[in-house]
């Protein structure tokens, strides 16, 4: 028997969709607004779920508390009020997209947990934009 336990977690961080090695024309028949050379903004709304056997002892499949730390430290203070593009390593050769930011958060949080536990994360970018990330 299985169960999914899931943390909610909230980022602001700004950011510029652009590819260096593509002219700005490229950029802006592709990324239209969001390649503004001035950057914009994001109120990120994050869900991170951990699937996995109750351990018999606690009643737990991971304590929350143990979750809600790894995302505070792995995400949050990495990622909140930052510039993506200039500020977090990760996007300095990667577009920060929804996309890609949801497979970075995921690879950060995967390495935190057992490898028993299966890893889902949902990225809101906007209240109507969101990608989903199983590591598959
Ligand atoms: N596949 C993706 N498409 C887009 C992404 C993305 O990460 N992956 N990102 C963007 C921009 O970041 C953009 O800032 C999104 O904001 P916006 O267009 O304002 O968002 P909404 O669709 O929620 O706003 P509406 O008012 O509903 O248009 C664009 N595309
Ligand atoms: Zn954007």
């Amino acid at each position: 028997m299985k169960v999914t336990i899931s943390r909610k977690a909230h980022f602001n961080a700004a950011h510029r969709l652009y590819r260096k090695d593509w002219s700005f024309e490229q950029n802006d028949a592709i990324f239209g607004k969001c390649n503004n050379p001035n950057f914009h903004g994001h109120n990120y709304e994050l869900i991170v779920s951990v699937t996995g056997a109750i351990d018999p002892e606690t009643g737990y499949v991971m304590d929350v508390k143990f979750l809600s730390d790894i995302i505070k430290e792995d995400v949050e203070n990495q990622f909140d009020h930052k510039n993506l593009n200039l500020d977090v390593p990760e996007f300095q050769d990667l577009n920060p997209t929804a996309e890609n930011i949801v497979v970075v958060i995921w690879n950060k949080i995967r390495k935190r947990i057992k490898p028993e536990f299966e890893l889902e994360v949902v990225l809101y970018e906007t209240p109507r934009n969101f990608v989903t990330y199983r590591g598959e």
